[in-house]
């Protein structure tokens, strides 16, 4: 299993810098707003500064003074709703277009490469880390940037009110500047740690729940229990170390926080004392230092969430890395190809080999060409390689040796948003889309009209079910379910709808019972004229009506002919033939898993 990747740090770092700087008016007006928040924030320490000076001098003003500081607290209450609001809808639409950008890569992501991820990554990555990242997008970011912003706004009046009263604060700055240091060098890698496991325990539980059946019959419970248990043992570990380092960070701070507070008054008598600080700029600094203690310790709790939020980040950016990857192979690829002259939509296979592990073939040295209109039917015993084949000829997995090519470009070279169009693979996995089956069909093309899709449903003989349900009622889990030979068939439209010129079908109707499968194949047959068909065939009369039938046995073409001609030689197909004639199912390769 090969986990999708993880974007770097700078990655990261130039994506979050282009985020921010998407809505620089949006930005600058909660930047705006924030400081000048601060700004009246100051005001109240301020004038306690000052009543404190002239009650000592024996002035009263107090109610002015009192006065006063009422409305500027009420210009900060004010301040603050407007800058949370603006602030909230900044990062409400950067939250937005972060979970678009997310799920238009994903959609975009190879099979063959979430396959080799395995779901439990890509399900992690789509809720917990899109999860983390809203939860600091929502709080933490704004939170961080009211922070830092009243921060530099309040050192800017420290300085005022007393130059010297900035001294206390930096006593803790020897303390916070290496411990802050030491966490944000480890959390980064901890956080990753603990997703990564995360995705470990989800994709060995979806295992367990799609496999239940074959895990009760097998009696692999307590094997599957105790996986999941090793699982939850790493993610706990993973758990524990970051835990480590906030135990180890967030109290050390929390001390350190508290110096500047203490050396302030101590200090700040000490000044005053020698007459080098006013009454007032003590009151003023020693208020100013308390909620900096307070701005400090928020910071340094965001900085936590934003560590792990940066890891989401990272996480959900490696998906559109693979994409990326995906693409620039293709363009590197496309750069010495050059277009035929008549582009050919023929397939060429040649000198084939595969494996799913190295050293392990289980294609070998397979050619053949798959000429524009055929119709192909692949046939042999059961673990003969021949749904491998269909998958790279469907331009899912490349081949380990030799091509598999169209107009001489390697299918998996092909953009894939292109390839799509062109060829399709229709296997046993088929999926009906919670919804109506219009929204299923739909999907494929946006654009169809009615007649289209009756036209469609018709082919696949699921009009007659449709047309009494109707086309907008809704079916799927909760609602109406759904029989898996009808999920099949709606499949099957949808297919029909997006036009590929080649097909590839690998068991396509083997749900359906062997009347209907049969009906279902004529109906799509008279339909698909003019179309590539490939057909992985598990019941031979698809072989009996195909243009050309080809034999595989132990990963190789053993024979390759009409149905006739492989009759009258007497070989593998006809034996085939003679033993699904008997008991219409086809024997396994003796040796093959
Ligand atoms: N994902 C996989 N990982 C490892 N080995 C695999 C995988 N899929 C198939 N194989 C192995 O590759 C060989 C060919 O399998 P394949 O499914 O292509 O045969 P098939 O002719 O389609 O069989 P069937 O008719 O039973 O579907 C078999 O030995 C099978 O065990």
């Amino acid at each position: 299993m090969t986990a999708l990747p993880v974007a770097s740090r700078k990655a990261v770092r130039s994506y979050a810098r282009k985020v921010v700087l998407k809505h620089p008016k949006q930005l600058s007006l909660a930047l705006g707003l924030q400081a000048l928040t601060a700004g009246c924030g100051l005001v109240a320490p301020w004038l306690l500064g000052r009543l404190v000076e002239q009650v000592q001098s024996g002035i009263n003003r107090v109610t002015v003074m009192v006065l006063l500081i009422i409305v500027f607290l009420l210009l900060q209450a004010g301040t603050l709703s407007l800058a949370n609001y603006h602030t909230a809808r900044l990062t409400e639409k950067v939250v937005a277009e972060l979970r678009e950008d997310f799920v238009r890569d994903v959609l975009r992501l190879p099979l063959a490469t979430i396959e080799s991820a395995g779901v439990g990554d890509l399900i992690t990555r789509s809720t917990r880390d899109v999860q983390a990242l809203t939860q600091a997008a929502r709080t933490n970011v704004p939170s961080t940037l009211v922070t830092l912003t009243t921060m530099v706004v309040m050192l800017g009046a420290l300085l005022l009110v007393g130059w010297l009263m900035i001294f206390p604060c930096l006593l803790a700055v020897p303390i916070l500047w290496p411990i802050a240091r030491w966490y944000l060098s480890r959390a980064r890698d901890g956080y990753l740690r603990e997703r990564a496991s995360y995705a470990k325990a989800t994709e060995s539980l979806a295992e367990t729940i799609n496999g239940s059946r074959t895990v009760e019959s097998l009696r692999l419970n307590s094997w599957r229990a105790q996986r999941l248990r090793e699982d939850i043992g790493v993610a706990y570990q993973a758990e524990r170390y970051t835990l480590s380092l906030r135990s180890v960070f967030l109290p050390v701070t929390d001390t350190a926080i508290a110096i500047p507070t203490v050396a302030t008054i101590v200090l700040g008598g000490y000044f005053y004392d020698h007459s080098w600080v006013s009454l007032a700029g003590i009151t003023a600094a020693t208020l100013y230092t308390q909620q900096l203690a307070g701005l400090i310790d928020l910071l340094l709790y965001n900085q936590d969430k934003l560590q792990l939020a940066g890891a989401s980040v990272a996480r959900l950016l490696g998906v559109s890395q693979e994409r990326t990857d995906e693409l620039r192979v293709s363009a590197a690829s496309a750069e010495p190809r050059r277009a035929p002259a008549v582009p050919s939509r023929d397939i060429e296979v040649k000198e084939v080999c595969y494996g799913y592990s190295a050293g392990h073939d289980v294609l070998h040295d397979v050619s053949f060409t798959v000429r524009e209109g055929e119709r192909i039917a692949i046939v042999g015993p059961s673990g003969a390689g021949k749904t491998t084949l269909g998958r790279l000829l469907a331009g899912i997995d490349p081949p380990r040796k030799g091509s598999v090519s169209r107009g001489g470009v390697a299918l998996t070279d092909i953009p894939r948003s292109e390839l799509r169009s062109e060829i399709a693979l229709v296997t046993q996995e088929y999926h009906f889309f919670n919804g109506s089956v219009r929204d299923n069909l739909l999907l494929a093309k946006p654009s169809a009209s009615d007649d289209e899709l009756r036209e469609c449903l018709e082919a696949v003989a699921a009009w007659t079910w449709v047309s009494e349900l109707g086309l907008d009622t809704r079916l799927g889990t909760g609602t109406r379910e759904i029989s898996p030979a009808e999920a099949q068939q709606v499949s099957l439209a949808r297919l029909l709808l997006s036009d590929p010129h080649t097909l590839v079908l690998d068991e396509a109707t083997s749900v359906l019972n062997p009347k209907v499968a049969r009906d279902l194949e004529r109906s799509l047959a008279a339909l698909l004229s003019g179309r590539t068909v490939i057909s992985i065939a598990h019941r031979l009369h698809t072989a009996h009506d195909a243009d050309r039938v080809i034999v595989m046995e132990k990963g190789r073409i053993v024979e390759t002919g009409s149905h006739q001609e492989l009759l009258a030689a007497a070989g593998s197909y006809a034996a085939l033939w003679t033993s699904w004639q008997g008991t219409g199912a086809l024997p396994s390769t003796p040796g093959v898993a």
